[in-house]
């Protein structure tokens, strides 16, 4: 990779696709929502067209649209848009990655195809070599979801020797609930400077302890500022506050609407 990398770090919101009531993607609404996550939620990053935005529901002419307005009001404003371009086929994952760099995002992000499933951890690796060839230059990030892929391999066997066929690879975000998976991958990442971004949103602090670098999620869009509190009393060494604000998050009214 020809760029110095940003580590991904802190809060990052996996963002919701605006539509129009005839369901047409809405792009006027990006700019006053980055305003908002900024001003309203001290969240600074965007994780776009993932399971939040439901990009795999998305056109790849639609996820293309989007991921431009998303860089195009965030420069300057954003710290880092991350554009998910996983597919089912491994062109149109090829295709958005290409756009992702040719738009200035900061890094891309893929889920495992999910109908046909690569048939182990070797396989998956290779798709996202695959994708990551057609933008060598922007951080790439294993997206672990397996509740929703259905591809439960291990990710930390996924990351194993990965940096081997993938220079541009640069970390995973971690939505599962194995902590024993997940704490592998933190200390495999460790000595690549990768980062590790936790994904179930309700159980981050459990994640923290672990030594995951921040966290994607759909809730931090309207409950960002709570969390970050929990990020600074972490941070602190504050035990105690962490733990109250973990529980304050996970009984918000917001979370049981
Ligand atoms: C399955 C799913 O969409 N997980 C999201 C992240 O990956 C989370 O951010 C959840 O939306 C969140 O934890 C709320 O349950
Ligand atoms: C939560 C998340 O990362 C996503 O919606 O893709």
């Amino acid at each position: 990779m020809s760029r110095s990398i940003k580590k991904l770090t802190g809060l990052v919101a996996a963002t919701f696709t605006p539509l129009t009531a005839e369901g047409e993607i809405n792009l006027s609404v990006i700019g006053p929502y980055i305003d908002y996550l900024i001003e309203n939620q001290n969240v600074k990053s965007v994780f776009i067209n993932g399971t939040t935005g439901e990009g795999c529901s998305l056109t790849v002419d639609e996820r293309k649209q989007l991921a431009a307005a998303w860089c195009q009001h965030g420069k300057g404003k954003l710290e880092q848009v991350i554009v998910h371009v996983g597919c089912m086929s491994i062109k149109d994952s090829q295709e958005l990655a290409r756009h992702a760099a040719s738009i200035g995002a900061d890094g891309i992000a893929v889920i495992s195809p999910s109908y046909f499933k690569p048939v182990n951890a070797d396989a998956l690796r290779l798709f996202i070599k695959e994708v990551s060839t057609f933008a060598p230059d922007l951080p790439m990030y294993y997206y672990h979801i397996p509740s929703m892929t259905g591809v439960a391999f291990d990710a930390a066997d996924v990351l194993n020797g990965i940096e081997q066929v993938i220079p541009s690879f640069q970390g995973v975000k971690y939505t599962g609930t194995d902590l024993r998976d997940l704490g592998q991958c933190v200390c495999y990442s460790q000595s690549h400077n990768w980062s590790v971004l936790f994904g179930v949103d309700e159980q981050l602090l459990g994640a923290l302890v672990l030594g995951v670098h921040g966290a994607v999620g759909s809730t931090y869009n309207y409950l960002g500022c709570i969390v970050n509190k929990m990020l600074a009393a972490f941070d602190n060494g504050n035990h105690m506050q962490t733990r109250v604000l973990q529980v304050q998050y996970i009984f918000h009214p917001m979370l049981h609407v």
